[in-house]
């Protein structure tokens, strides 16, 4: 906490009536070196991972190295004061962000559930040069007034909104105002509230412009899909977690350009360059290092950010704090003592911090419904819930997600089902709709796989889903039902039975449970739901 040694933080001009006596609020040498001392030396002070590891301090972009896809610990403490984890850039991007931005545009248009922020918290306000003056003294004691913190970006997850589509691309946070004669305090900067729908994850990101050249000339060299030019890349980061025990990054270090310990000094009348010669300002500069160290201590301890992201699936009860404001720099008042009498320079506030940002929405569906284009799923979710989405007769109609509720008219139970795009053949590697929409059923309890019995060989879609979505073991951690719709088709046709019991087998085997209807005939939909609400979890 910044020390304010003498009275408590003045707002208005005090009037005087003895004009030519200093004012009763003046500050008072001997307070201002009792703070001094307690600061120590900069010596004595652990100065932690402040100034260690400088250069190195930024995320860094690397090429076309083999990667494990999660996050790997390079290097560990003792050598470094941070976790120093490697992970694949796709971790900390989003390949929709290396499309043109006029394809991006027209997508945003419809649905926007994945954005990339760039925010910027305040810088702090200057801390004032000024000396008391009035009629009957033509300089006094110092009164130069403190800078104001720079504001902070927040975050809240409210009810009731359901895109991201109002979000800007950035937020800036105002400086704190620069202090004033009087030992005015300036005003602090002004906060941005950034409101986002419940659902919203929120991750760090690599600043998308470096990112797009790197796999644009990644791709150029290697002939390969975007996703696969994100993962072959790797991002260094240093990281904060526990140290002790299994050496877990749980937080990536944010840093910010701010003056260094010593530094950040404006001067008035005389300049740098006379003050640094002059032992007296050596001495208080010696002093003041530490309350430098201490500001950036304090700043590394708030710079932090989830690796993993932070997940507002619940209504937050109050705004997050993504990034704080600069503080702001200490008034000349502050180094009045017996042998500076007239400090004419005071701090300069400290930066603010920018960082990108990617905000996903991820529906908060029960039950995922994945499959093949023109299985049938809109029409399942259009018969089971109060979702209207889009049905046709060709391939991709549904292009983006839609979340219905579907009532079982049981003690009022309920769950709801998200719709995405069909998947197809190199989802993974961004054919069709790509696997971007995956987020909106990664957090549903169970997914529900749509065959279309119409289909050739509905045992290879079904292989084919389970592939795309990441293989067997990706797919187990859920619950899953496989729906084989358009049973109608065929019906009688043994060989058209025989799909059926195929898939059967098959979801026997890995102890799923099946069901065979027609969403378009509506046969078999009550079956259908009870096996959705067990899927669910809610039976
Ligand atoms: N015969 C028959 N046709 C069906 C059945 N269910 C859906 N269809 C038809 O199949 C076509 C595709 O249906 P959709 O519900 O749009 O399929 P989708 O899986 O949402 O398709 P995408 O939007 O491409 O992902 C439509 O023409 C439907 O009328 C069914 O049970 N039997």
């Amino acid at each position: 906490m910044k020390a304010r040694l003498f009275q408590q933080s003045v707002r208005r001009p005090q009037s005087f009536r003895l004009l030519s006596k200093a004012p009763a609020n003046a500050p008072k040498a001997s307070d201002n070196e009792s703070w001094l001392r307690k600061l120590g030396s900069p010596q004595n002070k652990a100065v932690g991972s402040v100034n260690r590891d400088k250069s190195g301090n930024k995320s860094k972009l690397e090429t076309a190295v083999d990667v494990e896809p999660r996050f790997q610990i390079a290097s560990t403490p003792p050598e470094t004061p941070y976790i120093n984890v490697k992970a694949s850039l796709s971790q900390f991007t989003t390949v929709s962000y290396l499309q043109p931005k006029t394809q991006r545009h027209a997508q945003a248009k419809e649905f926007v559930d994945l954005r990339v922020l760039k925010l910027r918290s305040g810088s702090g306000g200057n801390g004032a040069v000024s000396f008391f003056r009035d009629a009957g003294r033509a300089i006094g004691p110092p009164d130069g007034g403190d800078g104001g913190d720079g504001g902070g970006i927040y975050v809240q997850a409210v009810e009731g909104l359901n895109s991201l589509a109002k979000l800007k691309t950035s937020y800036r946070a105002t400086d704190g105002e620069s202090g004033a004669a009087k030992q005015l305090d300036g005003a602090r900067g002004k906060d941005v509230l950034i409101m986002v729908p419940v659902g919203t994850v929120i991750k760090w990101c690599m600043d998308p412009i470096p990112v797009r050249h790197a796999v644009q000339a990644y791709r150029k060299a290697n002939a390969v899909p975007a996703r696969t030019a994100l993962d072959k890349q790797t991002v260094s980061l240093h990281c904060t977690g526990r140290f002790e025990m299994d050496q877990k990054p749980t937080h990536i270090q944010l840093f910010r350009e701010s003056y260094g310990p010593g530094e950040g000094w404006n001067f008035k009348g005389k300049d740098k360059v006379y003050h640094s010669d002059k032992s007296w300002f050596q001495e208080l500069n010696e002093k003041v290092k530490v309350y430098d160290l201490e500001a950036a201590e304090s700043e590394l301890k708030t710079d932090r950010f989830p690796l993993r992201g932070l997940d507002f699936d619940k209504p937050s009860e109050k705004p997050v704090c993504l990034l704080k404001g600069g503080k702001g720099g200490l008034g000349n008042m502050h180094f009045l003592t017996n042998v500076i009498r007239n400090p004419r320079f005071a701090k300069m506030g400290r930066s603010g911090l920018e960082q990108h940002f990617m905000f996903e929405l991820k529906s908060l569906a029960d039950l995922g419904l994945v499959g093949l284009p023109n299985a049938g799923k809109s029409t399942i979710l259009n018969r089971i819930s109060n979702a209207r989405p889009r049905i046709g007769h060709w391939e991709f109609t549904t292009t983006h997600p839609s979340v219905g509720t579907v009532k079982l008219g049981i003690d009022g139970l309920s769950f709801t089902v998200a719709d995405i795009p069909g998947i197809i053949e190199g989802a993974a590697n961004d054919r069709g709709m790509g696997l971007e929409f995956i987020r909106h059923i990664q957090r549903s309890k169970g997914w529900v796989m749509v065959l279309s019995l119409g289909n050739s060989d509905p045992l290879k879609d079904l292989n084919l889903l389970i592939t795309e979505l990441g293989g067997l073991e990706e797919v187990a951690k859920k619950n899953v039902l496989v729906v084989c719709n358009k049973a109608d088709i065929g019906h009688e046709d043994p060989a058209s039975q025989k799909k059926f019991y195929t898939i059967r087998d098959f979801c026997q085997s890995q102890n799923w449970d099946v069901i065979p209807i027609s969403a378009l005939n509506g046969q078999n939909i009550k079956l259908l739901l009870r096996k959705m609400a067990a899927c669910a979890g809610k039976a």
